[in-house]
């Protein structure tokens, strides 16, 4: 049986309700949740929910919630950020890690942080993708994005827009679509597609709007198409999103956050998953924030989680498909 350890997230926003309205389900649900017992115990007041807190991994009827308890630092008000209990979210997660690093979880499921009350806190925070990274000594991951029908992959994650094209050098690039080349073969795709996006507008057209198509994305994309890669490009990032540039494709690799999560929200938003690909365990996330004004109504939506939920185990699979066949390929 496996084991998904869930991060609830920023404790004044909606990640409480996620997990209470979740717990109504009637199925086994395998979770371990990192959070605050009392959090979980009063937003499920607040919804006129039933809950029961289990301290274990085995919660086997609706209702209950196996927890690792860890205590906020100040009473949590819905809707009403407290920067003293930003160093309990990041608990949550140091615990969470911990657990899929020793492998007593199975993968990581994050729920919604909110990274200006962390700042605010004086703790330097970017991101999950990058914390978790640091926390695991991984020197690059990669943010992937997910719909049913669309995958789209980040070169550089959450930085100023000024500091993207320095951070799009060829090495960094070039780990980053051999990260996603290699999420890909395991998912069972034989010969990835990916398109690369350019950098600046039209791709540089030519040279005549930027120079990083040409000195950078263009060269590599020669080499490794040498190698035996799919990439197309790279590709104006107005037209990599048509219809017909997408026939075929399993990933579009875009240069900068906003380059192409507003396509991927634009198609799938609150039923797409965030995965973080290259650490050495398995992390997937919902594709949306704290949404602080929804707190405590209910009236949220669990499509993302679900679909979080859902692709850790497909992950979880792959992975233990890919071991037993190492394990055969050993005896052989
Ligand atoms: N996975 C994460 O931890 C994650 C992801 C994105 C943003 N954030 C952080 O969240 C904070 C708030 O960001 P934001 O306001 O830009 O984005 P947001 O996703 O919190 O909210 C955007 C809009 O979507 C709505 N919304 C979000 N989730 C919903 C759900 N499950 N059901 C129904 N409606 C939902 C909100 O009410 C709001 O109108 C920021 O600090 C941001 O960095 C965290
Ligand atoms: N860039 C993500 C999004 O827009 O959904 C979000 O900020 C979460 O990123 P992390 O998983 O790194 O926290």
């Amino acid at each position: 049986m496996t084991t998904i350890a869930f991060t609830v997230g920023e404790p004044s926003g909606i990640g409480p309700d996620l997990a209470v309205i979740y717990a109504q389900k009637k199925s086994n649900k395998n979770l371990l949740l990192f959070a605050d017992p009392d959090v979980l115990l009063n937003r499920a007041k607040q919804l006129n929910l039933n809950i029961k807190i289990v301290e274990s991994e085995q919660a086997s009827s609706a209702y209950e919630l196996p927890i690792y308890p860890i205590k906020v630092n100040t009473p949590v008000k819905c809707g009403i950020l407290n920067k003293n209990n930003a160093q309990y979210v990041l608990n949550t997660l140091d615990r969470a890690t911990e657990y899929c690093l020793n492998a007593q979880c199975d993968a990581l499921v994050t729920g919604p942080v909110h990274k200006s009350i962390i700042n605010q806190a004086g703790i330097h925070f970017t991101g999950h993708t990058e914390y978790l990274a640091n926390l695991s000594n991984t020197d690059k991951t990669v943010m992937m994005l997910a719909t049913s029908d669309l995958k789209v992959a980040l070169a550089t994650t959450h930085m100023p827009l000024s500091e993207v094209p320095q951070n799009i050098t060829t090495q960094s690039l070039q780990k980053t679509i051999s990260i996603i080349h290699q999420f890909l073969l395991n998912d069972g795709i034989d010969t990835p597609k990916i398109i690369v996006c350019g950098l600046n507008p039209h791709a540089g057209e030519d040279g005549y709007l930027g120079m990083e198509e040409i000195e950078i994305i263009n060269p590599l994309i020669k080499k490794l198409n040498s190698q035996g890669c799919d990439l197309v490009g790279s590709v104006p990032a107005d037209t990599a999103f048509t219809p017909d540039a997408l026939i075929g494709v399993d990933c579009v690799l875009t240069m900068y956050h906003d380059q192409g999560l507003p396509v991927l929200k634009t198609l799938g938003f609150k039923k797409a998953v965030n995965i973080t690909l290259g650490l050495p365990f398995i992390r997937t996330s919902v594709d949306h924030g704290s949404a602080l004004s929804l707190a405590g109504t209910g009236n949220i939506s669990l499509g993302s989680l679900n679909t979080a939920l859902n692709y850790a185990q497909i992950l979880i699979a792959n992975r233990k498909k890919r071991q037993l066949s190492q394990v055969a390929s050993s005896y052989a």
